[in-house]
Protein backbone atom coordinates (compact mmCIF):
# COMPACT_ATOMS: atom_id res chain seq x y z
CA UNK A 1 0.00 0.00 0.00
CA UNK A 2 2.75 2.15 0.22
CA UNK A 3 2.62 4.72 -2.50
CA UNK A 4 5.15 8.23 -3.35
CA UNK A 5 3.14 10.23 -1.72
CA UNK A 6 5.15 13.15 -0.12
CA UNK A 7 3.78 16.38 1.66
CA UNK A 8 5.65 19.72 0.53
CA UNK A 9 6.46 22.06 4.12
CA UNK A 10 3.74 24.61 4.59
CA UNK A 11 4.96 28.42 2.99
CA UNK A 12 5.05 29.84 6.57
CA UNK A 13 6.04 26.34 8.56
CA UNK A 14 5.06 26.65 11.84
CA UNK A 15 6.84 24.31 14.62
CA UNK A 16 4.88 22.57 16.82
CA UNK A 17 6.22 21.35 20.29
CA UNK A 18 4.10 18.81 20.60
CA UNK A 19 2.04 16.17 18.91
CA UNK A 20 -1.24 17.28 16.52
CA UNK A 21 -4.15 15.08 18.25
CA UNK A 22 -7.07 14.22 16.17
CA UNK A 23 -9.99 13.22 19.10
CA UNK A 24 -12.98 11.78 16.98
CA UNK A 25 -15.95 11.04 19.54
CA UNK A 26 -18.12 8.95 17.88
CA UNK A 27 -21.66 10.14 17.68
CA UNK A 28 -21.46 13.20 19.64
CA UNK A 29 -23.36 15.68 16.82
CA UNK A 30 -24.69 19.26 17.39
CA UNK A 31 -28.37 18.15 18.52
CA UNK A 32 -31.25 20.59 18.85
CA UNK A 33 -30.31 21.43 22.28
CA UNK A 34 -33.21 20.58 24.03
CA UNK A 35 -33.87 17.57 26.35
CA UNK A 36 -33.24 14.75 23.65
CA UNK A 37 -30.47 15.79 23.41
CA UNK A 38 -27.95 13.84 25.36
CA UNK A 39 -25.05 16.30 24.92
CA UNK A 40 -27.46 18.97 26.49
CA UNK A 41 -28.76 16.66 29.20
CA UNK A 42 -24.99 15.70 30.28
CA UNK A 43 -22.75 17.30 32.65
CA UNK A 44 -20.01 18.41 30.05
CA UNK A 45 -17.71 21.38 31.33
CA UNK A 46 -14.71 20.62 28.75
CA UNK A 47 -16.60 19.57 25.75
CA UNK A 48 -19.03 23.12 26.37
CA UNK A 49 -15.50 24.92 26.96
CA UNK A 50 -14.67 23.61 23.74
CA UNK A 51 -18.02 24.69 21.63
CA UNK A 52 -16.87 28.51 22.48
CA UNK A 53 -13.56 28.08 21.48
CA UNK A 54 -12.64 30.52 18.72
CA UNK A 55 -11.03 28.13 16.44
CA UNK A 56 -14.47 26.18 16.14
CA UNK A 57 -17.16 25.14 13.68
CA UNK A 58 -19.42 22.70 12.92
CA UNK A 59 -19.14 19.94 9.72
CA UNK A 60 -21.53 17.93 7.60
CA UNK A 61 -21.34 14.53 8.45
CA UNK A 62 -24.06 13.06 6.12
CA UNK A 63 -25.26 12.53 2.92
CA UNK A 64 -23.54 13.89 0.17
CA UNK A 65 -20.81 15.61 2.05
CA UNK A 66 -19.54 11.69 2.80
CA UNK A 67 -20.57 10.29 -0.87
CA UNK A 68 -24.05 8.67 0.05
CA UNK A 69 -27.13 8.75 -2.31
CA UNK A 70 -28.93 11.57 -0.68
CA UNK A 71 -28.68 14.48 2.15
CA UNK A 72 -31.58 12.01 3.58
CA UNK A 73 -28.95 9.36 4.58
CA UNK A 74 -27.79 9.71 7.94
CA UNK A 75 -23.93 9.39 8.31
CA UNK A 76 -21.89 6.22 9.62
CA UNK A 77 -18.49 5.45 10.78
CA UNK A 78 -17.55 4.00 7.43
CA UNK A 79 -18.01 6.92 5.19
CA UNK A 80 -17.06 9.38 7.94
CA UNK A 81 -13.46 8.11 8.69
CA UNK A 82 -13.10 7.46 5.35
CA UNK A 83 -13.49 10.90 4.36
CA UNK A 84 -11.59 12.21 7.60
CA UNK A 85 -9.11 10.12 6.94
CA UNK A 86 -8.88 10.08 2.71
CA UNK A 87 -9.40 14.06 2.49
CA UNK A 88 -11.52 13.58 -0.30
CA UNK A 89 -15.08 13.04 -0.89
CA UNK A 90 -15.94 9.42 -2.68
CA UNK A 91 -18.99 7.68 -3.71
CA UNK A 92 -19.68 5.08 -1.24
CA UNK A 93 -20.59 1.52 -1.17
CA UNK A 94 -24.55 2.75 -0.79
CA UNK A 95 -24.40 4.74 -3.82
CA UNK A 96 -22.69 2.14 -5.93
CA UNK A 97 -24.59 -0.49 -5.42
CA UNK A 98 -27.09 1.68 -6.23
CA UNK A 99 -25.81 3.03 -9.55
CA UNK A 100 -24.54 -1.26 -10.55
CA UNK A 101 -28.10 -2.43 -10.32
CA UNK A 102 -29.63 0.83 -12.41
CA UNK A 103 -27.25 -0.16 -14.90
CA UNK A 104 -27.17 -3.97 -14.68
CA UNK A 105 -23.46 -3.66 -14.41
CA UNK A 106 -24.18 -6.00 -10.98
CA UNK A 107 -25.48 -8.49 -12.94
CA UNK A 108 -22.65 -8.19 -16.04
CA UNK A 109 -20.01 -8.94 -13.03
CA UNK A 110 -17.84 -12.29 -13.26
CA UNK A 111 -18.85 -12.85 -9.65
CA UNK A 112 -22.59 -12.87 -10.63
CA UNK A 113 -21.76 -15.23 -14.33
CA UNK A 114 -20.26 -18.26 -11.28
CA UNK A 115 -23.62 -17.56 -9.20
CA UNK A 116 -25.44 -18.34 -12.30
CA UNK A 117 -23.82 -21.12 -13.32
CA UNK A 118 -24.16 -22.39 -10.01
CA UNK A 119 -27.77 -21.99 -10.45
CA UNK A 120 -28.54 -23.59 -13.32
CA UNK A 121 -26.18 -26.58 -11.99
CA UNK A 122 -29.04 -27.01 -9.74
CA UNK A 123 -27.29 -25.19 -6.74
CA UNK A 124 -29.47 -22.85 -4.57
CA UNK A 125 -28.76 -19.51 -3.96
CA UNK A 126 -28.33 -18.09 -0.18
CA UNK A 127 -28.84 -14.34 0.23
CA UNK A 128 -26.95 -13.36 3.78
CA UNK A 129 -27.57 -9.60 4.91
CA UNK A 130 -29.19 -7.27 6.72
CA UNK A 131 -32.43 -6.74 6.11
CA UNK A 132 -33.63 -3.05 6.37
CA UNK A 133 -33.44 0.56 4.96
CA UNK A 134 -30.69 1.77 7.49
CA UNK A 135 -28.26 2.43 4.15
CA UNK A 136 -25.26 1.67 6.36
CA UNK A 137 -24.36 -1.61 5.80
CA UNK A 138 -26.95 -2.81 3.48
CA UNK A 139 -30.34 -1.94 1.16
CA UNK A 140 -33.25 -3.91 0.95
CA UNK A 141 -33.96 -2.71 -2.15
CA UNK A 142 -30.80 -4.04 -3.23
CA UNK A 143 -32.11 -7.71 -2.41
CA UNK A 144 -35.10 -7.05 -4.17
CA UNK A 145 -33.36 -6.22 -7.18
CA UNK A 146 -31.10 -9.28 -6.62
CA UNK A 147 -34.90 -11.25 -6.51
CA UNK A 148 -35.80 -9.79 -9.38
CA UNK A 149 -33.22 -10.21 -11.58
CA UNK A 150 -33.31 -13.98 -10.17
CA UNK A 151 -37.17 -14.37 -11.27
CA UNK A 152 -36.74 -12.69 -14.69
CA UNK A 153 -33.82 -15.00 -15.45
CA UNK A 154 -35.22 -17.93 -13.32
CA UNK A 155 -32.86 -18.64 -10.96
CA UNK A 156 -34.82 -22.12 -9.55
CA UNK A 157 -34.43 -21.93 -5.84
CA UNK A 158 -33.50 -19.03 -3.33
CA UNK A 159 -32.96 -18.90 0.45
CA UNK A 160 -32.92 -15.66 2.10
CA UNK A 161 -30.78 -15.82 5.41
CA UNK A 162 -32.07 -12.39 6.74
CA UNK A 163 -30.50 -10.33 9.81
CA UNK A 164 -32.54 -8.31 12.01
CA UNK A 165 -31.46 -4.43 12.17
CA UNK A 166 -33.25 -1.96 14.92
CA UNK A 167 -29.85 -0.28 15.23
CA UNK A 168 -30.12 1.77 12.09
CA UNK A 169 -33.78 1.93 11.70
CA UNK A 170 -36.78 1.88 14.58
CA UNK A 171 -35.92 -0.39 17.53
CA UNK A 172 -38.67 -2.80 16.71
CA UNK A 173 -39.10 -1.96 13.01
CA UNK A 174 -38.14 -5.69 11.74
CA UNK A 175 -41.77 -6.54 10.73
CA UNK A 176 -42.58 -3.50 8.95
CA UNK A 177 -39.39 -5.44 6.28
CA UNK A 178 -39.86 -9.11 7.33
CA UNK A 179 -43.96 -9.34 6.69
CA UNK A 180 -43.50 -7.28 2.81
CA UNK A 181 -39.88 -9.50 2.24
CA UNK A 182 -42.54 -12.64 3.01
CA UNK A 183 -44.74 -11.14 0.72
CA UNK A 184 -42.54 -11.17 -2.00
CA UNK A 185 -41.23 -14.69 -1.50
CA UNK A 186 -44.85 -15.51 -2.04
CA UNK A 187 -44.84 -13.93 -4.75
CA UNK A 188 -42.23 -15.27 -6.25
CA UNK A 189 -43.62 -18.87 -5.47
CA UNK A 190 -46.19 -18.18 -7.55
CA UNK A 191 -43.87 -17.03 -10.38
CA UNK A 192 -41.93 -20.88 -9.99
CA UNK A 193 -39.23 -19.47 -7.81
CA UNK A 194 -38.82 -21.66 -4.92
CA UNK A 195 -38.05 -18.18 -3.04
CA UNK A 196 -38.17 -19.15 1.05
CA UNK A 197 -36.40 -16.56 4.45
CA UNK A 198 -34.65 -20.02 5.53
CA UNK A 199 -32.96 -18.46 8.85
CA UNK A 200 -32.28 -14.96 10.72
CA UNK A 201 -31.48 -13.10 13.83
CA UNK A 202 -30.53 -10.35 15.49
CA UNK A 203 -27.58 -8.42 13.73
CA UNK A 204 -25.40 -7.92 17.18
CA UNK A 205 -25.84 -11.53 18.77
CA UNK A 206 -25.98 -13.23 14.63
CA UNK A 207 -23.31 -12.73 12.12
CA UNK A 208 -22.33 -9.23 12.06
CA UNK A 209 -19.82 -9.30 14.70
CA UNK A 210 -16.90 -6.64 14.04
CA UNK A 211 -12.91 -6.28 14.45
CA UNK A 212 -13.10 -10.19 15.97
CA UNK A 213 -14.56 -8.20 18.65
CA UNK A 214 -16.67 -12.02 19.63
CA UNK A 215 -16.44 -15.12 16.83
CA UNK A 216 -19.54 -16.45 19.05
CA UNK A 217 -21.62 -13.93 17.43
CA UNK A 218 -20.20 -14.96 13.85
CA UNK A 219 -20.47 -18.81 14.75
CA UNK A 220 -24.01 -18.20 15.70
CA UNK A 221 -24.95 -17.24 12.35
CA UNK A 222 -23.06 -20.65 10.42
CA UNK A 223 -24.76 -22.38 13.10
CA UNK A 224 -28.34 -21.19 11.81
CA UNK A 225 -27.51 -20.51 8.03
CA UNK A 226 -25.08 -23.23 7.40
CA UNK A 227 -26.48 -25.71 9.63
CA UNK A 228 -29.86 -25.08 10.08
CA UNK A 229 -29.02 -24.92 13.68
CA UNK A 230 -30.97 -22.53 16.50
CA UNK A 231 -34.54 -22.16 17.66
CA UNK A 232 -36.80 -23.90 14.69
CA UNK A 233 -39.97 -21.52 13.67
CA UNK A 234 -42.55 -21.90 11.14
CA UNK A 235 -41.54 -18.91 9.31
CA UNK A 236 -39.00 -15.96 9.78
CA UNK A 237 -42.21 -13.64 11.20
CA UNK A 238 -43.43 -16.31 13.70
CA UNK A 239 -40.72 -15.86 14.62
CA UNK A 240 -39.93 -12.30 15.40
CA UNK A 241 -43.51 -12.36 16.61
CA UNK A 242 -42.52 -14.46 19.24
CA UNK A 243 -39.77 -13.26 20.49
CA UNK A 244 -41.21 -10.37 21.12
CA UNK A 245 -44.80 -11.76 23.16
CA UNK A 246 -42.01 -13.81 25.05
CA UNK A 247 -39.84 -11.14 25.86
CA UNK A 248 -41.27 -7.67 24.83
CA UNK A 249 -38.17 -5.48 26.35
CA UNK A 250 -36.18 -7.22 23.97
CA UNK A 251 -35.26 -5.13 20.62
CA UNK A 252 -34.40 -6.06 17.05
CA UNK A 253 -30.71 -5.83 17.33
CA UNK A 254 -30.32 -8.45 20.07
CA UNK A 255 -33.05 -11.41 19.36
CA UNK A 256 -31.90 -14.20 18.99
CA UNK A 257 -31.25 -16.53 16.22
CA UNK A 258 -33.34 -19.03 14.23
CA UNK A 259 -34.46 -21.33 11.62
CA UNK A 260 -36.91 -21.91 9.60
CA UNK A 261 -38.03 -25.42 9.62
CA UNK A 262 -40.73 -27.45 7.17
CA UNK A 263 -41.77 -31.42 7.80
CA UNK A 264 -38.53 -32.92 7.10
CA UNK A 265 -36.45 -29.96 8.89
CA UNK A 266 -34.42 -26.90 8.36
CA UNK A 267 -35.55 -25.52 4.69
CA UNK A 268 -32.29 -23.89 3.77
CA UNK A 269 -29.43 -25.44 4.65
CA UNK A 270 -26.47 -24.78 3.01
CA UNK A 271 -24.78 -27.14 0.64
CA UNK A 272 -22.18 -28.22 -1.83
CA UNK A 273 -22.64 -26.85 -5.02
CA UNK A 274 -24.73 -24.10 -3.64
CA UNK A 275 -23.75 -20.14 -4.18
CA UNK A 276 -23.82 -17.33 -1.78
CA UNK A 277 -24.25 -13.55 -1.43
CA UNK A 278 -23.57 -11.47 1.24
CA UNK A 279 -25.46 -8.43 0.63
CA UNK A 280 -24.08 -5.99 2.77
CA UNK A 281 -21.92 -3.36 1.16
CA UNK A 282 -20.00 -2.42 4.40
CA UNK A 283 -17.16 -4.32 5.38
CA UNK A 284 -16.88 -4.26 8.89
CA UNK A 285 -19.36 -6.71 9.85
CA UNK A 286 -19.31 -8.70 6.74
CA UNK A 287 -15.31 -9.62 7.17
CA UNK A 288 -15.49 -12.24 9.76
CA UNK A 289 -18.65 -14.20 7.77
CA UNK A 290 -16.91 -13.72 4.81
CA UNK A 291 -13.58 -15.40 6.43
CA UNK A 292 -15.27 -18.33 7.61
CA UNK A 293 -16.82 -19.41 4.07
CA UNK A 294 -13.38 -18.85 2.47
CA UNK A 295 -10.20 -19.85 4.89
CA UNK A 296 -9.13 -22.91 4.49
CA UNK A 297 -7.13 -23.19 7.82
CA UNK A 298 -10.29 -21.03 9.87
CA UNK A 299 -9.47 -21.54 13.39
CA UNK A 300 -11.80 -18.96 15.17
CA UNK A 301 -14.50 -21.68 15.47
CA UNK A 302 -15.38 -25.30 14.55
CA UNK A 303 -17.41 -24.72 11.62
CA UNK A 304 -18.65 -28.47 11.52
CA UNK A 305 -18.92 -28.69 8.32
CA UNK A 306 -17.91 -26.43 5.13
CA UNK A 307 -19.76 -26.78 1.65
CA UNK A 308 -18.27 -26.03 -1.56
CA UNK A 309 -19.75 -22.86 -2.07
CA UNK A 310 -19.07 -20.35 -4.20
CA UNK A 311 -19.10 -17.25 -2.13
CA UNK A 312 -19.18 -13.56 -2.86
CA UNK A 313 -19.66 -10.34 -0.95
CA UNK A 314 -21.61 -7.15 -2.60
CA UNK A 315 -18.27 -5.63 -2.39
CA UNK A 316 -14.85 -6.38 -1.49
CA UNK A 317 -14.47 -5.77 2.18
CA UNK A 318 -11.10 -5.47 2.89
CA UNK A 319 -8.77 -4.39 0.14
CA UNK A 320 -5.66 -4.54 1.95
CA UNK A 321 -6.40 -8.76 2.72
CA UNK A 322 -8.82 -8.97 -0.46
CA UNK A 323 -11.93 -10.21 1.43
CA UNK A 324 -13.98 -11.99 -0.20
CA UNK A 325 -12.09 -13.18 -3.36
CA UNK A 326 -15.28 -12.80 -5.32
CA UNK A 327 -17.78 -9.59 -5.28
CA UNK A 328 -20.42 -7.97 -6.97
CA UNK A 329 -19.33 -4.07 -6.91
CA UNK A 330 -16.33 -2.42 -7.10
CA UNK A 331 -15.47 -0.95 -3.96
CA UNK A 332 -14.51 2.72 -3.83
CA UNK A 333 -10.83 3.34 -4.79
CA UNK A 334 -9.20 5.26 -2.13
CA UNK A 335 -6.04 5.83 -2.87
CA UNK A 336 -3.78 9.16 -1.43
CA UNK A 337 -4.96 8.91 1.76
CA UNK A 338 -3.63 11.13 4.94
CA UNK A 339 -1.58 8.12 6.22
CA UNK A 340 0.18 7.37 3.21
CA UNK A 341 1.09 11.20 2.63
CA UNK A 342 1.81 11.50 6.34
CA UNK A 343 4.04 7.89 5.95
CA UNK A 344 5.57 9.43 2.32
CA UNK A 345 7.29 12.05 4.59
CA UNK A 346 8.13 10.58 7.72
CA UNK A 347 6.06 11.38 10.20
CA UNK A 348 5.62 8.87 13.30
CA UNK A 349 1.82 8.11 14.22
CA UNK A 350 -0.53 6.39 16.73
CA UNK A 351 -3.85 4.82 16.16
CA UNK A 352 -5.84 4.08 19.00
CA UNK A 353 -9.29 2.84 20.27
CA UNK A 354 -11.06 0.14 22.03
CA UNK A 355 -12.09 -3.14 19.87
CA UNK A 356 -15.18 -1.67 18.75
CA UNK A 357 -13.72 1.32 17.01
CA UNK A 358 -9.98 -0.06 16.26
CA UNK A 359 -10.82 -0.77 12.56
CA UNK A 360 -12.41 2.58 12.52
CA UNK A 361 -9.21 4.39 12.59
CA UNK A 362 -6.90 2.35 11.39
CA UNK A 363 -9.04 0.40 8.32
CA UNK A 364 -11.72 2.86 7.82
CA UNK A 365 -9.39 5.86 8.17
CA UNK A 366 -6.44 3.83 5.57
CA UNK A 367 -9.68 3.80 3.15
CA UNK A 368 -10.80 0.22 3.92
CA UNK A 369 -7.43 -1.43 4.13
CA UNK A 370 -6.47 -3.13 6.97
CA UNK A 371 -2.57 -3.39 7.13
CA UNK A 372 0.20 -1.27 8.50
CA UNK A 373 1.23 1.46 5.51
CA UNK A 374 4.73 1.97 7.43
CA UNK A 375 5.81 -0.11 10.30
CA UNK A 376 8.77 1.91 10.95
CA UNK A 377 6.49 5.13 11.36
CA UNK A 378 2.93 3.59 12.78
CA UNK A 379 1.89 2.31 15.84
CA UNK A 380 -2.19 0.74 15.73
CA UNK A 381 -3.02 0.18 19.83
CA UNK A 382 -6.31 -1.67 20.42
CA UNK A 383 -7.91 -1.94 23.84
CA UNK A 384 -9.96 -5.24 24.14
CA UNK A 385 -13.76 -4.15 24.41
CA UNK A 386 -15.78 -5.40 27.02
CA UNK A 387 -18.69 -8.29 25.59
CA UNK A 388 -21.86 -7.12 26.57
CA UNK A 389 -24.85 -4.55 25.94
CA UNK A 390 -22.84 -0.87 25.94
CA UNK A 391 -25.79 0.54 28.35
CA UNK A 392 -24.24 -2.01 31.10
CA UNK A 393 -20.94 -0.38 31.20
CA UNK A 394 -21.31 2.86 29.09
CA UNK A 395 -17.97 4.18 30.53
CA UNK A 396 -16.54 1.34 28.16
CA UNK A 397 -12.99 1.38 28.02
CA UNK A 398 -12.55 5.44 28.02
CA UNK A 399 -10.15 6.10 30.60
CA UNK A 400 -8.43 2.93 29.39
CA UNK A 401 -7.71 4.79 25.80
CA UNK A 402 -7.09 7.95 27.44
CA UNK A 403 -4.04 6.71 29.75
CA UNK A 404 -2.60 5.06 26.38
CA UNK A 405 -2.53 8.45 24.61
CA UNK A 406 -1.45 10.37 27.35
CA UNK A 407 1.47 8.18 27.75
CA UNK A 408 1.91 8.85 24.09
CA UNK A 409 1.67 12.29 24.21
CA UNK A 410 4.10 12.63 26.97
CA UNK A 411 6.26 10.26 24.99
CA UNK A 412 7.71 12.45 22.17
CA UNK A 413 7.26 9.48 19.98
CA UNK A 414 4.95 10.44 17.67
CA UNK A 415 4.28 13.63 15.65
CA UNK A 416 0.62 12.55 14.99
CA UNK A 417 -2.09 10.86 17.04
CA UNK A 418 -5.19 10.02 16.32
CA UNK A 419 -8.27 8.02 18.61
CA UNK A 420 -11.46 7.24 18.90
CA UNK A 421 -13.97 7.67 22.05
CA UNK A 422 -17.08 5.10 21.03
CA UNK A 423 -19.38 5.72 24.17
CA UNK A 424 -21.53 8.43 22.47
CA UNK A 425 -21.83 5.98 19.79
CA UNK A 426 -22.10 2.57 21.46
CA UNK A 427 -24.43 3.66 23.75
CA UNK A 428 -26.23 5.71 21.97
CA UNK A 429 -27.46 2.81 20.06
CA UNK A 430 -28.79 1.12 22.86
CA UNK A 431 -31.48 4.02 23.06
CA UNK A 432 -30.72 4.14 27.12
CA UNK A 433 -30.71 7.35 28.48
CA UNK A 434 -29.68 6.75 31.80
CA UNK A 435 -26.66 5.42 30.03
CA UNK A 436 -26.08 7.71 27.50
CA UNK A 437 -25.61 9.99 30.12
CA UNK A 438 -23.02 8.24 31.91
CA UNK A 439 -21.23 7.68 28.24
CA UNK A 440 -21.34 11.81 27.49
CA UNK A 441 -20.03 12.46 30.86
CA UNK A 442 -17.19 9.66 30.74
CA UNK A 443 -16.19 10.97 26.75
CA UNK A 444 -15.70 14.22 28.54
CA UNK A 445 -14.38 13.78 31.54
CA UNK A 446 -11.54 12.08 29.51
CA UNK A 447 -10.99 14.33 27.10
CA UNK A 448 -10.63 16.98 30.01
CA UNK A 449 -7.18 14.76 31.00
CA UNK A 450 -6.21 14.25 27.54
CA UNK A 451 -6.39 17.79 26.56
CA UNK A 452 -4.25 18.68 29.61
CA UNK A 453 -1.52 16.36 28.36
CA UNK A 454 -1.47 17.98 24.64
CA UNK A 455 -0.99 21.41 26.22
CA UNK A 456 1.47 19.95 28.84
CA UNK A 457 3.55 18.76 25.69
CA UNK A 458 3.14 22.55 23.76
CA UNK A 459 0.45 20.60 20.82
CA UNK A 460 -2.68 20.73 19.24
CA UNK A 461 -5.58 19.02 19.87
CA UNK A 462 -8.40 18.89 16.84
CA UNK A 463 -11.84 17.80 18.28
CA UNK A 464 -14.42 16.26 15.86
CA UNK A 465 -16.99 13.15 15.64
CA UNK A 466 -17.90 11.14 12.43
CA UNK A 467 -21.79 11.81 12.96
CA UNK A 468 -24.14 12.36 15.24
CA UNK A 469 -26.08 9.60 17.81
CA UNK A 470 -26.06 11.05 21.47
CA UNK A 471 -27.46 14.19 20.44
CA UNK A 472 -30.84 12.42 19.33
CA UNK A 473 -32.03 9.94 22.36
CA UNK A 474 -35.74 10.03 21.01
CA UNK A 475 -38.03 11.63 19.44
CA UNK A 476 -41.83 12.31 20.08
CA UNK A 477 -44.80 12.09 18.28
CA UNK A 478 -48.52 13.00 19.65
CA UNK A 479 -46.74 13.10 23.45
CA UNK A 480 -45.38 9.54 22.95
CA UNK A 481 -41.63 9.21 23.21
CA UNK A 482 -39.99 6.70 21.62
CA UNK A 483 -35.80 5.62 22.01
CA UNK A 484 -33.98 6.85 18.87
CA UNK A 485 -31.03 4.31 18.74
CA UNK A 486 -29.86 5.23 14.99
CA UNK A 487 -27.36 7.74 14.30
CA UNK A 488 -28.67 11.23 13.20
CA UNK A 489 -28.14 13.81 10.45
CA UNK A 490 -27.08 16.48 12.60
CA UNK A 491 -23.73 17.90 11.78
CA UNK A 492 -20.53 17.63 14.04
CA UNK A 493 -18.38 19.80 16.11
CA UNK A 494 -14.90 20.66 14.68
CA UNK A 495 -12.76 22.45 17.69
CA UNK A 496 -8.74 23.35 17.46
CA UNK A 497 -6.71 23.89 20.52
CA UNK A 498 -3.67 25.13 19.61
CA UNK A 499 -1.28 24.98 23.02
CA UNK A 500 1.48 26.43 21.13
CA UNK A 501 -0.62 29.67 21.75
CA UNK A 502 0.95 31.76 19.45
CA UNK A 503 -2.74 32.64 16.97
CA UNK A 504 -0.93 30.86 13.97
CA UNK A 505 -4.12 30.29 12.76
CA UNK A 506 -7.93 31.41 11.41
CA UNK A 507 -11.17 29.58 10.36
CA UNK A 508 -11.36 29.95 6.79
CA UNK A 509 -15.00 29.65 6.95
CA UNK A 510 -15.73 27.84 3.89
CA UNK A 511 -19.14 28.05 2.08
CA UNK A 512 -19.53 24.40 2.38
CA UNK A 513 -17.80 22.72 5.31
CA UNK A 514 -17.53 18.95 5.81
CA UNK A 515 -16.24 15.40 7.40
CA UNK A 516 -13.59 15.26 4.04
CA UNK A 517 -12.50 18.71 4.73
CA UNK A 518 -10.15 17.47 7.76
CA UNK A 519 -7.30 15.97 6.30
CA UNK A 520 -6.33 19.13 4.44
CA UNK A 521 -6.39 21.20 8.09
CA UNK A 522 -4.39 18.03 9.28
CA UNK A 523 -1.63 18.84 7.37
CA UNK A 524 -1.74 22.39 8.04
CA UNK A 525 -1.76 21.49 11.51
CA UNK A 526 1.25 19.45 10.83
CA UNK A 527 3.22 21.75 9.09
CA UNK A 528 2.53 20.42 5.47
CA UNK A 529 0.72 22.20 2.72
CA UNK A 530 -2.39 19.79 1.85
CA UNK A 531 -2.16 17.89 -1.02
CA UNK A 532 -3.86 20.05 -4.08
CA UNK A 533 -6.60 17.17 -4.64
CA UNK A 534 -7.95 17.65 -0.86
CA UNK A 535 -10.93 19.15 -0.11
CA UNK A 536 -9.59 22.66 1.47
CA UNK A 537 -9.08 23.32 4.94
CA UNK A 538 -11.05 24.74 7.70
CA UNK A 539 -8.09 26.88 8.50
CA UNK A 540 -5.71 29.68 7.56
CA UNK A 541 -2.27 30.72 8.55
CA UNK A 542 -1.77 33.63 10.14
CA UNK A 543 1.62 34.01 11.03
O1 LIG B 1 -22.70 -0.42 14.65
C1 LIG B 1 -22.64 -0.28 13.42
O2 LIG B 1 -22.32 -1.16 12.63
C2 LIG B 1 -22.99 1.08 12.83
C3 LIG B 1 -24.48 1.20 12.76
O3 LIG B 1 -25.00 0.26 11.87
O4 LIG B 1 -22.46 2.11 13.61
P1 LIG B 1 -21.08 2.83 13.21
O5 LIG B 1 -21.24 3.32 11.80
O6 LIG B 1 -20.97 3.96 14.20
O7 LIG B 1 -20.00 1.84 13.35
MN1 LIG C 1 -19.19 6.17 14.30
MN1 LIG D 1 -22.82 3.75 15.27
Amino acid sequence: MKGDYRLQPAVTSNTVDGPVVAVILDGIGIGRGDASDGITVSYTPVIDALLAEPLMTTLKAHGAAVGLPTDDDMGNSEVGHNALGAGRIFAQGAKLVGRAIESGDIFRSAAWRQIEERCSSGGTLHLIGLVSDGNVHSHINHLYALLEHCRQTGIGRIRIHGLLDGRDVGQKSALDYFVPLEQRCTELQQAGCDCRIASGGGRMVTTMDRYEADWRIVERGWQAHVLGEARPFPSAVEAIETYYREDPSQTDQYLDSFVVTGDSGPIGTIQDGDAVVCFNFRGDRAIELSRAFEEPDFSEFDRQRVPDVFYAGMMEYDGDAKIPSHFLVEPPVIHGTLGEYLCGSGVTSLALSETQKFGHVTYFWNGNKSGYIDRDLERYVEIESDRLAFDLRPWMKAAEITEQAIDAVASGRYRFIRLNYPNGDMVGHTGVEAAVRIAVETVDLCLGRLLAAVEKAGGIALITADHGNADCMWTEKDGVRSPMVSHTRNPVPLVIKDYGGTKRFAMSNLEQQGLANVAATLCLLLGFEPPPDYEPPLIVQVS
